[in-house]
Order: structure tokens, then sequence, then C-alpha cells
């Protein structure tokens, strides 16, 4: 037999990525091509979901030939994405009858404010779907095309439609119609699946007026879902595991028992916490989420979501023009001893987790004659990693675990300045593993897992690397003073917003 690989899709928010893995977990071959982002109107972003499926294919087959292996050689596909944004097409046709609708759009968040204002309704959504009743979620995206684009709901009502996350439309894709189907990861993030009873919900199917001929049939995160019918692989390849991406990162940081956790340094933060198999409900504003299903067994998550991190280095680089590219950010940092009392707290579009302030802005304070461009690096940087110890405080209160250790990957963790910052303010170990693709690495495991690729969750398991242990350098008393500098500029933010 030929050799054998797993082949990962990551079908992300700018990108779409192929990565092709060995047995050993390691990388033998990467294909990425970014996509157009639409922003018809303020707070509206969009993809087309031809290209989002055209570059997909495309970087699949890529990966795959540049390796010089062949559909043969791959013994399962797993697929991970960007959750939450919607796409709804014709069953016959395959064509989508509107753009997607990103996660990040926020068109919907008046419609929002007026359900939250619906006595006790906060408290069913969050009881039934683990999640703040918000925009970011599918079920008022769905609502929103229903009920604008021509002739869309009548064609619902007729069962003439699907809808889907990205993980559903690229499976329909490289099945050819004949799967319509998602993952419980997905699932949990539409706000309308019940996370305890894993099944949709009738009454917030009726609240958000949504047919259930739209929906797909939800699976477990690993088994065999079918097998590609394109041209693509020249022969058919089982499609066998499927995680939202945060998820899938999850899994890919062997995350597997209770109270491990992984912090996510990208565009934004995602952290995530397996808890186990029971859910728990926050108090702090987080959102209790699955974390994977695999042989029946679902594990339950606690989430928080930063809506900036990385995109603050981007912003000196393209808005200030202080750096050239976002690797330059740590040696402007890194020409000053500290903060000399600056803070920046890059609320750009709101506070996530655990503040959800969708009014607060950008705020700079502690600005004296002598703060220079290496002080706001630093401020920007630093304020990445306050915004985690937030969102990390949140969770050890709602969980009663004393998180321990911290997981990282994602691009910003390339910056050892910033995760010797993260330890010294968590007072804790911050643990970057060898392997960064951790997102398609866990996709890779489920669909491998499935079919036998891998034998176990312990084989997997010793392929975790360390790169390297960030342990804290800077005393209590310091990080605490730091810390107090911290919560007053987050005041002054959320001020911004109060006085509107
Ligand atoms: N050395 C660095 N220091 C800080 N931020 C960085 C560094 N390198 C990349 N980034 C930031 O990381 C983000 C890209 O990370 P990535 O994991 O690819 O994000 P995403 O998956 O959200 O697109 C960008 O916002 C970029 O500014
Ligand atoms: O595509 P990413 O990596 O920005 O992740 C997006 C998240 O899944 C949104 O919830």
């Amino acid at each position: 037999m030929a050799d054998q690989y797993i082949l990962a899709l990551d079908q992300g928010t700018t990108s779409s990525r192929a990565i092709v893995f060995d047995k050993k977990g390691s990388i033998v071959n990467v294909a990425q091509k970014e996509f157009k982002q639409h922003y018809p109107k303020a707070g509206w972003v969009e993809h087309d979901g031809n290209e989002i499926w055209s570059t997909q294919a495309g970087v699949a087959a890529e990966a795959i030939t540049g390796a010089g292996l062949n559909g043969t050689n791959i013994a399962a596909i797993g697929i991970t994405n960007q959750r939450e944004t919607t796409l709804i097409w014709d069953r016959k046709t395959g064509k989508p009858v509107y753009h997607a609708i990103v996660w990040q759009d926020r068109r919907t968040s008046d419609y929002c404010d007026k359900l939250k204002k619906q006595d006790g309704l906060i408290e069913k959504v969050q009881q039934k779907t683990g999640l703040i009743l918000d925009s970011y979620f599918s079920a008022t995206k769905i609502k929103w095309i229903l009920d604008n684009v021509e002739g869309v709901r009548e064609r619902a009502e007729k069962g003439e439609l699907a809808f889907g996350t990205m993980d559903t439309w690229i499976i329909w894709n490289f099945t050819r119609g004949e799967h319509h189907i998602t993952d419980v990861t997905n699932a949990s993030r539409t706000m309308i699946y019940n996370i305890h009873d894993l099944e949709w919900d009738q009454e917030l199917l009726e609240l958000f007026d949504i047919p259930e001929s739209l929906l797909p049939d939800v699976k477990q995160s690993s088994e065999v879902y079918g097998e590609t019918k394109t041209t693509i692989f020249a022969s058919k390849v089982p499609i066998a595991g499927i995680a939202g991406d945060q998820q899938a990162a999850l899994f890919g940081q062997r995350c597997i028992e209770k109270g491990m956790v992984k912090n996510t340094y990208g565009t934004g933060c995602f952290m995530i916490m397996n808890t186990g198999e029971k859910t728990i409900k926050s108090e702090n504003n987080l959102l209790t989420t699955i974390g994977w299903q695999v042989d029946g067994k679902v594990t339950y998550a606690l989430e928080g979501s930063i809506f900036i991190a990385g995109a603050v280095v981007q912003w000196l680089r393209d808005e200030l023009g202080i750096i050239r590219k976002s690797a330059d950010v740590e040696k402007l940092a890194a020409s000053v001893d500290d903060n000399d009392g600056v803070y920046l707290v890059p609320a750009f579009a709101g506070l996530g987790a655990p503040h959800w302030d969708q009014h607060a802005r950008g705020t700079m304070v502690g600005l004296t004659r002598g703060s220079n461009s290496g002080h706001i690096a630093r401020a920007a940087l630093e304020g990445i990693a306050y915004q985690v110890m937030d969102v990390l405080k949140a969770m050890e209160a709602d969980s009663g675990i004393d998180i321990q250790e911290l997981r990282v990957d994602g691009g910003a963790t390339a910056n050892n300045l910033l995760m010797q910052f993260q330890s010294d303010i968590l007072q804790s170990p911050v643990i970057r593993p060898k392997t960064l693709e951790t997102t398609a690495l866990g996709a890779a495991y489920l669909a491998g897992l499935a079919v036998g690729y891998w034998k176990d969750h312990e084989e997997i398991n010793d392929q975790w690397q360390v790169d390297r242990k960030f342990e804290a350098e800077m005393d209590r008393s310091h990080a605490e003073d730091l810390i107090a500098g911290w919560d007053r500029a987050l005041k002054a933010a959320k001020a911004w917003s109060g006085e509107r």
C-alpha cells in the first residue's frame, strides 16, 4: 500500500489552508490561500461561499501534489473551520443564495438588543445553548438572510435550501451534495442547538423563525462521514473528522483532561478549558460549549473570546506605521525597560469576554512628554496579556479550578517578550509547544483516530512536545501594581462607552 498521511483542511477567517501530516504528527506540506473580505457596510463582514470552496479545494490539491502524493496516500481528511459563519445554498444547484455572513458581522446586534429585553430570554438561551445572546452566533444571521434576501424564506419553507457553517459547506461540495452534515462543536455555536439534549432546539427554532428543513444532521467530531466524490483526489478519500477551529486546537494541544486550558493568540484570542463530561454554567460571561464528541462521549468546555489581540500589532503596523512587519514589535517593545505608566486597551471592536461591552473603544492612558513608540509597542503587547489574564481569572472563578499552566499557540506566540510578560502577569508557566499548527493537527487527530491511522489517545499524546516553557520572573507585588494600572485603564475604556 502507498505511504499513508492525514490531510487537515483549516478553513479560517482570512485564508483556507491544507496541511499534510505524517504518523508522527509532523508537517509534511502546507498550502494556503487568502480570500477576499467583503465589507458592504460598517459592521458587516461577508465571504463569497464559492471562493471559500474554490480556495479550499485548491489548497487541498496543492498540499498533496506539492508533497509528491495523490489521493491514494491520504488515509483520511479532517476538517476544521472558522465557526458561526453562516451560508445558505440551493440543494439542487449548490448555489449560495447570499454571501456567507461572517462571525465578526454585527448587522443583527440591534435585533439581539431587542431580544435581550424579553423576560427571561437571556437566561433561556444560556441554559439551552451555553451562549450569550449575541449577533456573534449563527441564529440571527440565518434569520437575517431568510428575512432580507428575496424569495429565500419561501424556498426555505419548501425545503429547497440548506444552511451550513463552513465545515458543512465544504463537505457538501466534496461529496457533491450527498452529505449535509456538521459536528456537535459547530452546532454548539449556532444558538439553536441544545448542548444538553444534543438536538436542534424546537423552541429556539420557533423564536428565530428558522425552518428545521434547512439544518444539517449533527454528527460526532470523529467518525467516517462519507467519501470525497470530486475529481480532486482521483480516488475516494474518507472524511473522518470535523471540529470548529478553537475546539480542534484544544484537541491538538492534547488538553484532553478536565481543567486543561489552551489559549490561541491570533487576530483575536480564544481561551478554552476542558471541563469534562459536565457543563459549567458561567457566572462571568464565558461561553459553555462543546469541546468534542468522540466514541459517543461528549466533552464540554468553557470559552472566553477576546476580539483584538494580534490585530493590535497590525494596527501599530498599518495605521500608526511604527513597525514594518508584525515581528518587529518585539524589538521595539524591548527598546524600553517598562511601560513607564502607559496602558493601551485595544477595545477597537468593543470588549469581548469577560466584559462584553460592545460600546467600549480603544483607549491609551498614562502618556507623558517622555512616552515614545517603544512604550506604545510595549503597552500594546501588554494589553494582550492583561486581556488574557482577565479571561483566565473568570475561568478560574467559574470552574473552581486553579489553572496551573497555560498551553499557547497562534501567530503572536512567536513573540517571546509577550509570552514572558504573560507568564509574569499570570504568575504561572506559559508553555509553547513545538508544533504551533495545533488547529490543523487537532482535525488530523480526530480524522486519524476514526480510521485507525492512530491507535488511541496515548499514541498521539506522546507527540505533543514543549518548545519553550516561560516561567514567571517578576515578583508578585510588582505584577499586582501593574495589574492595578490595567484595571484603571479598563475603567477609562468603559467610562468612555458609558458617556455616549
Ligand atoms: N511576532 C509577533 N508578535 C506579535 N504579534 C504577532 C507576531 N507575529 C504575528 N503576530 C500577529 O498574529 C496574528 C496572526 O496570527 P494567526 O495565528 O495567523 O492569526 P489568524 O488565524 O487569526 O489569522 C496577526 O494579528 C499578527 O499581527
Ligand atoms: O478563523 P479564526 O482562527 O480567526 O477563528 C475564528 C473563530 O472560530 C470564530 O469564533
